[in-house]
């Protein structure tokens, strides 16, 4: 029995694929390579280049590689980007998660993993902020996301099919072996653009919002280690097998940092400093976001192993460094 990962080429997928390698499972990446990487895979994982959309394609691979499970990372991910070309997320997320669905009930495909995200909640009223807390997207990204939890819901309410959905905080950090880590060209995600600036792949960052309602004024997100993420996928992927029911679920530690904060570690950890631009707020950006993770913690056990800032950030520089060193030598 196989897993797919959808989207395994990219930077949360690609330590998926190795983690589930680690643990001796059978995959099968289905990628695009739009923003993902071919060599980011182990060499031994089979690769089908193709779009998820393509229900014809992706039927032929459940049934070629007899797919047991499905973990779908494979979308489009920028927040800005989402605001300025709504439609490539519905098109994208949406609709491509749709058809995705549709095969795997059609193969009978039963069990299904999410990539959703923090985004669902938009600017919440309280934080930490729970599951149950009111859906109000500030971003088409993050109605897209939620699009597709609620097409889950539905499609698990009428076929034979259980879904995990994990909404994700700020992903970020690389793998401690270095075997993988975000290498995504014209990167936007924070600790990703300060780890460049910091190596002088750039000039400069800058700071979206100097005026939040927030300790320094500046955005506020739940930084977590994609190791642990990975590790929580793990554990949600032997609960559908022991047979669990459809769950919706945060992926974060529950503490927050300011950009100024991450700015500062990363000036720290990496001793070099760096031009920072104060500038207006980003379009689409929450305030503040930090998650509690109470039911990821009762319903899978998971115990983070990386909750640490200057971890993070130790690895996100590490997988730079070797970024560089691979890019001067192509
Ligand atoms: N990075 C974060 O902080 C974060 C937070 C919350 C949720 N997420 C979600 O996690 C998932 C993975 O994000 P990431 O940061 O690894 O992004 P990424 O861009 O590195 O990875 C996405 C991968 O999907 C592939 N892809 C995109 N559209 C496709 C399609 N239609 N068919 C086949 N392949 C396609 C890309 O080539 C890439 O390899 C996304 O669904 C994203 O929304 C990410
Ligand atoms: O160059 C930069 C980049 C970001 N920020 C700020 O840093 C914070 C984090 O931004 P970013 O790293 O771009 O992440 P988010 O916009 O919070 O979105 C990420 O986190 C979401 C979950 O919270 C995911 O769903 C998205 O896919 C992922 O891009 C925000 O306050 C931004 O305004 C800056 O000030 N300067």
């Amino acid at each position: 029995m196989t897993v797919l990962v959808t989207g395994g080429a990219g930077y949360i997928g690609s330590h998926m694929v190795w983690a589930l390698k680690d643990a001796g499972e059978a995959v099968v990446v289905v990628d695009n390579l739009v923003t993902g990487f071919d060599w980011a895979l182990p060499g031994d994982v089979s690769l089908v280049r193709g779009d998820i959309g393509d229900m014809a394609l992706i039927g032929r691979v459940l049934k070629e590689y007899s797919v047991d499970a499905v973990i779908h990372f494979a979308g489009s991910v920028v927040v800005p980007e989402s605001v300025a070309d709504p439609l490539k997320y519905y098109r994208n997320n949406t609709c491509a998660s749709r058809n995705l669905i549709e095969a795997c009930t059609a193969a009978g495909v039963d069990k299904f993993i999410f990539s959703s995200t923090a985004a669902v909640y938009g600017d919440p009223k309280t934080v930490p902020v729970g599951e149950n807390a009111p859906l109000a997207p500030l971003s088409p990204y993050g109605t897209s996301k939620l699009m597709t939890e609620l097409m889950l819901r539905d499609t698990a309410a009428a076929h034979p099919f259980r879904y995990t959905a994990l909404r994700y905080f700020n992903v970020a950090g690389a793998d401690p072996e270095g075997r993988t880590g975000q290498s995504t060209a014209g990167a936007t995600h924070l600790i990703k653009v300060a780890g460049e600036a910091a190596l002088g792949k750039r000039d400069s960052l800058s700071v979206f919002g100097t005026d939040y309602d927030t300790p320094d004024g500046t955005g506020v997100r739940d930084y977590i280690h994609v190791s642990d993420l990975v590790a929580a996928h793990k554990l949600a992927l032997d609960r559908l097998k022991d047979g669990g029911e459809s769950l919706t679920m945060n992926c974060g530690y529950g503490r927050g940092f300011s950009v100024l904060e991450v700015v500062d570690t990363v000036r720290r950890v990496s001793g070099k400093d760096f031009k920072v631009d104060m500038e207006g707020r980003r379009p689409g950006d929450s305030p503040k976001v930090v998650a509690d993770p109470s039911l990821i913690r009762s319903e899978l056990g998971w115990k983070p192993n990386h909750d640490d800032l200057e971890e993070i950030v130790t690895h996100a520089l590490a997988w730079e460094d070797k970024l560089s060193k691979r890019n001067r030598a192509e």
